[in-house]
């Protein structure tokens, strides 16, 4: 039996939040629920009635504190996470919004932070972002494609545990490197419970049909 066989899909956002002339990218830190521990865009699951893009648009205020108008809000691609054993998708739309309105806060479930570009926490984020997020800053959109995770087994735990604790004074480099929006203290590397085993990215989306077919479900490029 096929380990990665999907049958469903939630239907999630992204959104990147870029400061071009600064050459910064604002992330937030993942303080409980799916990705905790881990920095990541503004997003969740799109409501019933709503498009991915009203859902991308409510996400990043409700996260962030801040606006963007439909115009600022850009499809950047859709990532469609598989997880072993595991039927239900996570179809994932991602948007970059280069301009926003409102002042950036804190809020109980994520923590934002300019980074600089050339600091980006690459180690304390999902393991696909270092694919696809370095083609987001270059402008190189849309994408599409097919991550596959893991999860860790316990030995393999174990050794992602001895590399944090080996890494903890590298973070304190990074902190020193980005822009902080709050006081607190710039949280060390958690050990991440997946691993990506695979994944395939389709750039040259001229073979791709504007509706892409995913698991007998639709998403669309579109919104
Ligand atoms: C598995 O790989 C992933 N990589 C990246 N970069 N981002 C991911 C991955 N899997 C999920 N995400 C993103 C997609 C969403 O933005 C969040 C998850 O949203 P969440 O489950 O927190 O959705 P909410 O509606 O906010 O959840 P609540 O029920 O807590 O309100 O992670």
């Amino acid at each position: 039996m096929d380990p990665f066989r999907i049958t469903s899909k939630k239907v999630l956002t992204l959104v990147m939040v870029i400061d071009k002339d600064q050459k910064k990218i604002l992330l937030g830190y993942k303080k409980r629920g799916f990705g905790a521990h881990l920095w990541n865009g503004f997003g969740g699951k799109v409501e019933p009635g709503e498009t991915p893009k009203e859902g991308a648009h409510r996400e990043l205020e409700e996260e962030a504190g801040i606006t963007v108008t439909p115009e600022n809000l850009k499809k950047a691609g859709i990532l469609l996470f598989l997880f072993e054993n595991d039927p239900v998708a996570l179809e994932t739309h991602i948007y970059t919004a280069y301009e926003h309105d409102g002042q950036i806060r804190e809020c109980d479930e994520m923590r934002p932070q300019w980074f600089d570009f050339a600091a980006i926490p690459f180690d304390q984020m999902w393991e696909d972002d270092k694919i696809w997020l370095p083609l987001l800053l270059k402008g190189q959109d849309p994408f599409f494609g097919r991550m596959y995770f893991k999860r860790k087994s316990i030995g393999e735990q174990e050794q992602v545990d001895a590399i944090s604790s080996a890494s903890s004074s590298a973070d304190a480099t990074l902190a020193n490197h980005s822009t902080t929006m709050t006081s607190t203290p710039f949280t060390k590397a958690e050990p991440k419970p997946f691993y990506m085993s695979d994944y395939h990215l389709e750039l040259d989306l001229t073979g791709v049909p504007k509706d892409v077919a995913l698991d007998g479900t639709v998403a669309s490029f579109e919104n």
